[in-house]
């Protein structure tokens, strides 16, 4: 198969999808590598290094696209990429098309094989490929946290450990799943007082289990959450129902019960995030405020610590995609069921019941479509 890698155009997005050593991976196994110039270097990897493993490099990112059967990129496309979609593209990485209408248009526009990886689902319900960048999501979510509390960067002032003779940081995470339990960890680290709340006991059991009187878990109602936010300086959004937009569950009129200078990290606005007050941010101004809260709604989070997200998601991905080079996405999906989960569109059609049901739409389950 032709394997494509292109750079990352998001702003501030050093991640890459493809590493060295993936390359050597996918040209020792027969399929040709085309990485575009300059496509590893936020992440500290050389054009050399990708010639060495036996890719080809390439100026232009039209030249990857127009010849590649299948791209292997990081982040949703942005629009300036929509031009490049053509028939039968398989394209492997975030889609996260339930916030993103022009997107998931574009790809059945073009009939692209769209591949997302916070879809996939094993069967025992985990997202493989979601995992890595969720679990540092969820511990930076803290470290930024942290930062943007600090008065200079716009917050309270306060400390989250605080000191013998103070108070400590109230830190409030929505959803127990992989962000919500790094983000426990390391506001735990950190000296907080931490609640956690998730509508799935088994998780708030876990976690119990795991840290014991050191946290309060909660069951999230509308009026536990209501009253959680009240008290709290820190807030951590990280709620998932994967394939859908995130539920909307910090209601705009919550804000008024905050403290000035609190702080929401909405953590799920890849999904459309989970407060009604959410706008996606950049990691060059990555904070704004309503009624006195600071909100920091990063949608790529993990770009910031590129070496180490780089080498964690392709630790993940290169399994799948090695499966899809040499089986073709069809033979794949019939050999390994579970991949069916990541394909969101095929053949111009929604093929996730999730992303559908986000949209009202129709749907048609992917194994039909590849008969
Ligand atoms: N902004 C960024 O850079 C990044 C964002 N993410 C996003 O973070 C979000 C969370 O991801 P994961 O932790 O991996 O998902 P997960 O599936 O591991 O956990 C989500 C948790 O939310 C819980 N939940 C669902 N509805 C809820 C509700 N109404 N109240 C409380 N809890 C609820 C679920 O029961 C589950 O335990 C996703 O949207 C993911 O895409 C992940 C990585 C990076
Ligand atoms: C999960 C995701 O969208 C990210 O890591 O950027």
């Amino acid at each position: 198969m032709r394997v494509g890698c292109v750079t990352e155009i998001k702003k501030k997005e050093y991640r890459v999808g493809l590493t060295p050593d993936n390359a050597k991976s996918y040209v020792s196994e027969g399929h040709e590598v085309r990485v575009q110039k300059g496509a590893g270097r936020g992440s500290g990897f050389a054009d050399q290094e990708y010639e060495a493993a036996g890719a080809v490099i390439v100026e232009e990112a039209r030249a990857v696209w127009d010849w590649a059967e299948m791209i292997i990129k990081v982040k949703e496309p942005l629009k300036e990429e929509y031009q490049f979609f053509h028939k039968g593209l398989i394209l492997y990485t975030y889609l996260h098309i339930a916030a993103d209408e022009p997107l998931m248009n574009a790809l059945l526009d073009a009939e692209v094989k769209g591949v997302a990886y916070e879809t996939l689902m094993e069967d025992d319900r985990s997202l493989p490929l979601l995992t890595p960048m969720s679990q540092i999501a969820g511990r930076l979510s803290v470290q930024e946290g942290a930062k943007y509390l600090e008065k200079p960067f716009g917050g309270e002032g306060i400390l989250l450990g605080g000191v013998p003779g103070t108070q400590r940081a109230k830190v409030v995470i929505l959803g127990a799943g992989t962000v919500g339990s790094n983000a426990c960890k390391i506001a735990v680290g950190m000296g907080a007082y931490t609640t956690i709340m998730d509508i799935d006991l088994m998780r708030l059991n876990y976690l119990d289990d795991i840290f014991g009187s050191r946290i309060q878990t909660l069951m999230s109602t509308d009026g536990a959450v209501r009253d959680a936010l009240a008290g709290a300086d820190l807030v951590i959004g990280s709620v998932l129902i994967p394939g859908k937009a995130a539920p909307k569950i910090i209601k705009k009129e919550y804000l008024k019960r905050m403290k000035p200078g609190s702080l929401i990290v909405d953590v799920a606005v890849d999904q459309g995030g989970c407060c009604e007050t959410t706008k996606m941010t950049y990691h060059n101004d990555p904070v704004y405020e309503v009624d006195g809260v600071v909100h920091y709604c990063v949608g790529n989070m993990p770009g910031a610590v590129p070496r180490t997200s780089t080498i964690a998601l392709t630790n993940a991905t290169i399994g799948y995609g090695r499966k899809i080079a040499e089986h073709g996405l069809e033979e794949a999906c019939r050999k390994y069921p579970s991949l069916y989960s990541a394909v969101n569109t095929y053949e111009g059609k929604i093929t996730c019941r999730a992303v559908a049901e986000s949209f009202g739409c129709s749907y048609v389950k992917p194994d039909r479509l590849m008969e």
